[in-house]
């Protein structure tokens, strides 16, 4: 849907971007991951038309927009990461006034002003103040006012920060929603622990440049395909070391009580090999897995170079 080619930004002699790849497939929840001064805001600044690349292509559908602002307007909804001071704005003047910015005026305004305020829950805040509203509700009220001329590609820049647990919960579930209808949705945050479980898809960034990138399904495939085999074992424990002793596919064996920890470089046929050659040899296999891996720890170990950069977030931490 939306590509980034080669993208390239330099402020000064500092390095920004340095030949940053993005895919967003079509109806995807994309979660762009970086540490602090990775480059995302930067990237988000390009792929909307706020800031100009040195080099490189966005091409939306195919088609290169680079630089293109009005192409980049009409299929972007962006909602940034700070919300502007409205003063004396109602809500529903603020909806008329970004309607009016698409061209949008009269009961057509209206009428689509209002699903969107139903849909993000604040159609009953009409004639509030928008300087009024709690910041979970602007948040939402930005989230609708991006949507106003339905467009291809939502992004948000840093959404949840700032909102406490139950607002993020809700922001996500309106987010679930859009993509249920088929939005296709790019999150940026520095925090991975709750975009992992809401993006389908996932790119880590780092120093300007796209470190890993894919469907959170497959990555965690990938991830849990090179963890340690665990095979848990009743009894037999000589025998079971001595088949896995004579395999070309076990790298290291560990031991702890009846559970044996093997590093295996071999692919799902190669494990399944392995476990008919020890039930053909009696012993009694009571568990054979991979060690389940995450993104988190994958995070840490891409982004190590610089510990105090990489984020985590524990469960009453803020993130989205
Ligand atoms: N206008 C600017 N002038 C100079 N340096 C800039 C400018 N904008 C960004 N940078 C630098 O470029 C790097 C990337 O910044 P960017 O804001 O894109 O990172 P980020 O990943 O969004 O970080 P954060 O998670 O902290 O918001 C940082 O080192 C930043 O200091």
């Amino acid at each position: 849907m939306l590509e980034i080619k080669n993208l390239w930004k330099k402020f000064g002699k500092f390095h920004a971007l340095n030949g940053l790849d993005i895919m967003i497939p079509q109806g995807s929840l994309y979660g762009f991951v970086g540490p602090n001064g990775a480059g995302k805001t930067t990237t988000i600044k390009i792929m909307t038309g706020l800031l100009s690349a040195d080099s490189g292509q966005v091409l939306i559908n195919g088609r290169d927009v680079t630089g293109g602002l009005e192409d980049l307007k009409l299929s972007i909804g962006y909602v940034p990461d700070f919300f502007g001071v409205y003063d004396n704005l109602k809500v529903n003047e603020y909806m008329e006034f970004f309607a009016s910015c698409y061209g949008l005026d009269g009961l057509k305004a209206r009428n689509r002003y209002m699903t969107l305020l139903e849909q993000v829950g604040l159609e009953d805040k009409c004639n509030f103040y928008v300087d009024s509203l709690s910041r979970g509700m602007k948040q939402r009220l930005c989230l609708a006012r991006a949507l106003i001329h339905d467009p291809l590609l939502l992004v948000l820049d840093e959404p949840a920060s700032g909102l406490d647990p139950r607002t993020r919960f809700e922001f996500k579930e309106i987010l679930k929603d859009l993509k249920e209808q088929g939005k296709t949705i790019f999150i940026s945050s520095h925090v991975l622990s709750e975009l992992s479980e809401l993006c389908t898809d996932i790119g880590i960034i780092d120093q300007g440049k796209m470190v890993l990138g894919g469907s959170i399904e497959e990555i965690l495939h990938r991830v849990n395909a090179t963890n340690p085999l665990i095979i848990a074992i009743l009894g037999e424990k000589e025998r079971a070391l001595t088949i896995l002793k004579s395999q070309p596919c076990v790298q290291t064996i560990a031991v702890k009580d009846q559970d044996i920890r093997v590093n295996f470089i071999g692919d799902e046929q190669d494990e399944a090999l392995l476990l008919q050659q020890l039930v053909d040899a009696d012993v009694m296999v009571r568990g054979f897995y991979r060690e389940q891996g995450s993104l988190e720890t994958l995070f840490m170990q891409i982004t190590d170079h610089d510990k105090e950069k990489a984020v985590l977030v524990h469960e009453n931490e803020p993130g989205l």
